[in-house]
């Protein structure tokens, strides 16, 4: 659907050549959520503006749908563009249109009839359950149902894709899980394609199936999301998903707990998928002497199954605790040691 190939984009500030995106190589399957995490700075905008043809690259491709944007020009370009669409942190509306006004204005653009127009915002406004609202004007409306007026808009001539620009970013917690759950909904009911750029982790463990991770305008990781929370590589990813798993307060708690219990050793398990709903943990005290103390655990969902971390202090002889681990990690799930006793 999307193939990235050595994309670069250098820019010449009146510093020197500062190069944004760095030889990027990507390839988004059509029906993908996709999510592209960064620090700011990473380089997540300037890729994306590149997706959309708003950015020419210095040198390599983007090829859509068999396209390669990067080498039309014009009305062919402008056609090419209208297939991706995209919505933005600050949404980006029109303030003196009503929300009908809004979502009809690409159509009129393009140069759609009136009467399909009002046929067309209708399905829109009730996709994205903004049905009462087509009257009210975006400064009467909370951020989450701007967003939706937003993503009603992006929708409007039927994209193949869309891009997400942060596009939670300003919108509380609960917000932005209405917001991502309708990104889901239209994922699964239109097919659409969604790339998405965000510096939050937890955007990314709901709704992406893969995920690249960016630094210095390179993707330093790439994988399915539930693999890269399993198993980070990079050290910013691992900074990334304990963004997700690793709260303060467990911190504090293993610290706590080294000081309560000096002779324990303390373990992280990892388990994914199929393994969170096992009972792992009591097969493990039935046929090991040790004694288990639950210190910490988590449940994450991902689109693409659960993962979860426990933090157990575990007592017993060093060959007793190692025969356990052993045991562990013969039933796929992850095992770290977080303290030497
Ligand atoms: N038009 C431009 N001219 C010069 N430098 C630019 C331009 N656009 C971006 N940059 C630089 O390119 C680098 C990557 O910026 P970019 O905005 O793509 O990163 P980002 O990951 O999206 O960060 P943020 O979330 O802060 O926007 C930064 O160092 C930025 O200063």
């Amino acid at each position: 659907m999307i193939e990235l190939k050595k994309l670069s984009k250098v820019f010449d500030t009146g510093k020197g050549a500062l190069t944004a995106v760095d030889d990027v190589d990507l390839s988004i399957a059509a029906g993908e959520i996709f999510g592209i995490i960064g620090y700011s700075g990473a380089g997540k905008s300037t890729l994306i503006r590149l997706l959309n043809g708003l950015e020419k690259p210095s040198s390599g491709s983007v090829v859509i749908n068999g396209q390669n944007i990067t080498a039309i020009k014009g009305s062919e370009l402008r056609k090419a563009r209208q297939k991706v669409s995209m919505i933005f942190q600050h949404f980006n509306l029109l303030w003196s249109r009503t929300v009908k006004e809004n979502i009809e204005f690409p159509l009129e653009i393009a140069g759609v009839p009136k009467n399909k127009r009002d046929a067309r915002v209708l399905e829109l406004v009730e996709l994205v359950g903004l049905k009462g609202r087509e009257n009210a004007y975006p400064s009467q409306l909370s951020g989450g149902q701007k967003q939706r007026v937003g993503i009603a808009r992006a929708l409007a001539n039927e994209p193949e894709v869309l891009l997400c620009d942060e596009a939670t970013s300003a919108l509380d917690p609960q917000t932005t899980d209405s917001i991502l759950e309708l990104l889901v909904d239209i994922n699964k009911r239109l097919g659409l394609t969604i790339v998405l750029i965000t510096h939050e982790m937890h955007v990314i463990r709901k709704i992406c199936h893969r995920v690249a991770v960016m630094e210095g305008g390179r993707v330093v990781e790439l994988g399915d999301v539930l693999q890269v929370f399993q198993s980070p590589k990079a050290e910013i990813t691992k900074r990334f998903v304990a963004q997700v798993t690793d709260t303060e307060d467990s911190q504090e708690t293993i610290k706590n707990l080294r000081k309560l219990y000096p002779t324990g050793e303390l373990v992280k398990l990892v388990f994914v998928g199929d393994q969170t709903e096992q009972p792992i943990l009591t097969q493990l005290i039935r046929k090991y002497p040790v004694d288990v103390n639950i210190v910490q655990g988590n449940i994450a969902h991902t689109q693409r199954g659960a993962y979860g971390t426990l933090v157990l202090q575990m007592k017993g002889s060093a060959q007793e605790i190692s025969e356990a681990l052993a045991y562990l990690n013969a039933e796929s799930v992850q095992t770290e040691v977080m303290s030497n006793g």
